[in-house]
């Protein structure tokens, strides 16, 4: 055997340098539990959908606890557009009567959390899809929501019909299945106390999801690089008082909306950080947790 053959290339330095750059992290992480938020933008395109799947099994390999909560947002319009049911939005969330309600949990439970347990499956990983129903494991009760007319100082409350938030999270679901090898892959419906189907925003679900089982890290992919401010500039760091002036002065709007209220809503139950990270970044979610280098917009309770 010639010498050279022992030499490594640079590019086999390279990979060697990342893997012991990830060792600190990988140390850290071991036994945690990571709530990653999958949305419905982010998830057009396979080729990313499939470097998605592979990252969630490679946290799964390395000791970490995914548990992957997905959306569909743009899925059910375009279902309901088909169906010639009309749609709406209050921020950010979709008014939902018991026809809209049938079709959310058909496209979320139904065709997307299997598609999305199939890729993961494919990459090597053991995915189940559940909903909250499964169990009774999110229990939900219907949101109140007010609006305010612009120059009006009147409040009105609006009826958003099957809109859910989660009002109990049974976590023991997600444990069996995180502690048998096994990789829960949530779909945004609850039920009511009296069996109703309730909708829940995808995002709203994570965050219940992540602070029922002291999550370490919240994940939100989506398809812009993370906050803006007005300027299009990214903002890198948020803490609540900060969301509570973006919010306030206009800066965020629609989906981005039910976004920062529930990394508000993680940080301040005890969950580490909440990311928004760019879902059309490949391998993004890798990048944040095992480099130096940070992407999206973290939220922390405190600076
Ligand atoms: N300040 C802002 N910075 C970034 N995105 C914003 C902001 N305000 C509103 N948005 C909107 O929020 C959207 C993300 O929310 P949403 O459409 O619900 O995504 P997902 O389907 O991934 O949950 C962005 O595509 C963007 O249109
Ligand atoms: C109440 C409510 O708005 N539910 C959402 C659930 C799906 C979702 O949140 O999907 P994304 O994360 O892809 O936006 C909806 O009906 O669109």
């Amino acid at each position: 055997m010639s010498p050279v053959e022992h030499t490594p290339t640079p590019a086999m330095l390279a990979k060697a340098e990342t893997l012991v750059e990830a060792l600190p992290y990988l140390q850290r992480y071991a036994g945690r539990t990571f709530v990653v938020k999958y949305g419905g933008h982010a998830m057009g395109d396979p080729e990313l959908a499939r470097d998605f799947a592979e990252d969630v099994v490679l946290l799964k390999a390395v000791g970490i606890n995914p548990i992957v909560v997905h959306g569909g947002g743009p899925q059910i319009g375009a279902m309901l557009k088909k169906l010639e049911i009309e749609s709406s939005f209050v921020d950010g969330l979709r008014v939902t009567d018991a026809a809209t309600a049938q079709v959310a949990e058909m496209v979320l439970a139904g065709s997307i959390n299997k598609e999305l347990v199939s890729w993961i499956n494919q990459a090597g990983g053991r995915a189940v899809g559940i909903s909250g129903k499964d169990a009774n494991f999110v229990t939900a009760s219907k949101v109140q929501r007010t609006t305010r007319d612009p120059g009006s100082l009147i409040e009105q409350a609006v009826d958003l019909g099957f809109v859910g938030e989660p009002s109990k999270v049974d976590r023991s679901l997600l444990d069996t299945l995180s502690a048998a090898g096994m990789i829960p892959v949530v779909a945004p419906i609850g039920v009511g106390t009296d069996g109703a189907t309730y909708n829940i925003n995808a995002d709203t679900m994570a965050g219940a999801v992540a602070a029922a089982v002291g999550a370490s890290r919240l994940f939100l992919l989506t398809d812009v690089a993370g906050v803006l401010d007005k300027q299009k500039n990214l903002l890198t760091d948020l803490t609540p008082p900060d969301i509570a002036v973006l919010r306030s002065d206009g800066t965020i709007s629609g989906g981005m909306i039910p976004k920062l209220e529930t990394c508000v809503t993680a940080v301040e139950a005890g969950v580490d950080a909440a990311v928004i990270l760019d879902g059309r970044v490949p391998h993004a979610m890798l990048i944040e947790i095992f480099t130096r280098q940070g992407a999206g917009t973290l939220v922390r309770a405190k600076d």
